[in-house]
């Protein structure tokens, strides 16, 4: 399950991330840049405000010196958080100060921050599961330069979430994120998703926490709860005749047409080597929604887009057909989509176009899988 952490500065803002549903409370000061820490009374005061209703995290400014780094990290223990986080250094010296915090992390969750837009590098994640880290998350430093999906892809940030599973630490993503990048991410199956200015009036991570938006990324991040209290009120409904099963009269179609791109793929050795043009067209089947001008209501076709991009950067794929399938199972993977028609078409073979079509259903027993 992905969770929802909100980056909040007093206890007031904290009352309105706890009321909407964050399921993390991150204390922070915005106005310190992208990890500005917050005073250490600050946090207390949110730590007792918070009184245990959901988990609380903190940042520490990291000194270079790691007996004084070992010092900083007590302190912020002490305030009672449940999180640590800071700043993994880009410098040599990265996984020593990563050692020394080691015995810190029975005592407390200690999550190291990585920088997408300063060359973050990604092999010091061993080095932090071997410390016993809790997680890595993935910030952008600077906001103004753009949001995280902006400088990594969706298939960059799933492989980062991935070698994060694989060493058994939770993966975070962050960075100037903004309300349709939440779909997007969700198929990253990142553990945590932080935000601060998408929950600030008009996007602005230095004015207040506005309620109205916390409440719309907290809607956009499924909760396993919800998903089975709405089953449980469909089916019933359903049952007693009051709604139309699924399927009846209550999708739309969102597309995304003539998308061509240039990548290796066919089966013959004079296809390798080489890229050729593809042209996709995909027509997802979505649950309709109340038709609002909100982001709740939209599956996004960039979805299909970075599902393309995904399955792209795995190199040369011989096979049409494979390609159609993989689009298929990634866009089938958003709880909306009901059904997907893929087609994929080579255009420099033939003077027309040669390819497949496919058209695949969410099997009744997914219909309400997560994305994973
Ligand atoms: O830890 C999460 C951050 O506070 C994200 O802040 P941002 O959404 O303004 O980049």
């Amino acid at each position: 399950m992905t969770l929802m952490l909100a980056s909040v500065l007093s206890r007031e803002e904290a009352e309105t991330a706890l009321a909407y549903g964050a399921d993390i409370i991150d204390c922070k000061d915005p106005a310190r840049g992208a990890l500005g820490a917050l005073p250490l009374e600050q946090v207390a005061e949110i730590v007792a405000g918070v009184n245990r209703r959901r988990p609380v995290s903190a940042v520490v400014d990291l000194p270079h010196d790691v007996a004084q780094a070992r010092r900083a990290f007590e302190d912020a223990i002490k305030t009672g958080v449940e999180y640590v986080k800071f700043a993994l250094p880009a410098t040599p010296d990265a996984d020593q100060m990563t050692a020394a915090l080691a015995p810190l992390a029975e005592r407390v969750k200690l999550v190291a921050v990585l920088f997408a837009d300063l060359r973050p590098d990604f092999a010091r994640l061993p080095a932090l599961a071997r410390a016993g880290f809790h997680g890595a998350m993935l910030d952008t430093a600077h906001k103004e330069n753009g949001r995280l999906i902006d400088i990594m892809t969706v298939g960059a940030l799933s492989e980062f979430t991935e070698q994060c599973r694989e060493l058994r630490l939770a993966a975070g993503l962050a960075g100037a994120l903004e309300p349709p990048d939440v779909p997007r991410l969700l198929v990253t199956g990142a553990d945590v998703i932080g935000f601060r200015g998408a929950l600030c009036a008009h996007g602005d991570r230095k004015s207040a926490l506005s309620a109205p938006a916390v409440a719309l990324i907290r809607d956009l991040i499924p909760t396993r709860r919800d998903l089975v209290e709405e089953m449980a009120a469909e089916w019933s409904l359903i049952a007693r005749g009051f709604i139309e099963p699924p399927g009846v009269n209550d999708t739309d179609c969102v597309f995304l047409h003539d998308y061509i791109v240039p990548m290796e793929v066919g089966a013959y050795a004079h296809e390798y080597g080489h890229t050729q043009r593809v042209r996709f067209n995909v027509d997802a089947e979505v649950t309709r929604i109340e038709v609002s001008d909100d982001m709740r209501a939209v599956f996004s076709y960039d979805v299909i887009m970075d599902a393309i991009k995904m399955i792209l950067s795995g190199g040369h794929i011989a096979m049409v057909e494979t390609i159609a399938e993989r689009l298929a199972e990634s866009v089938l993977l958003h709880e909306r989509v009901r059904s997907v028609t893929v087609q994929v078409e080579k255009l420099d073979v033939a003077p027309g176009a040669v390819g497949v079509k496919i058209r695949r259903e969410r099997h009744a027993d997914s219909r309400r899988s997560k994305p994973s």
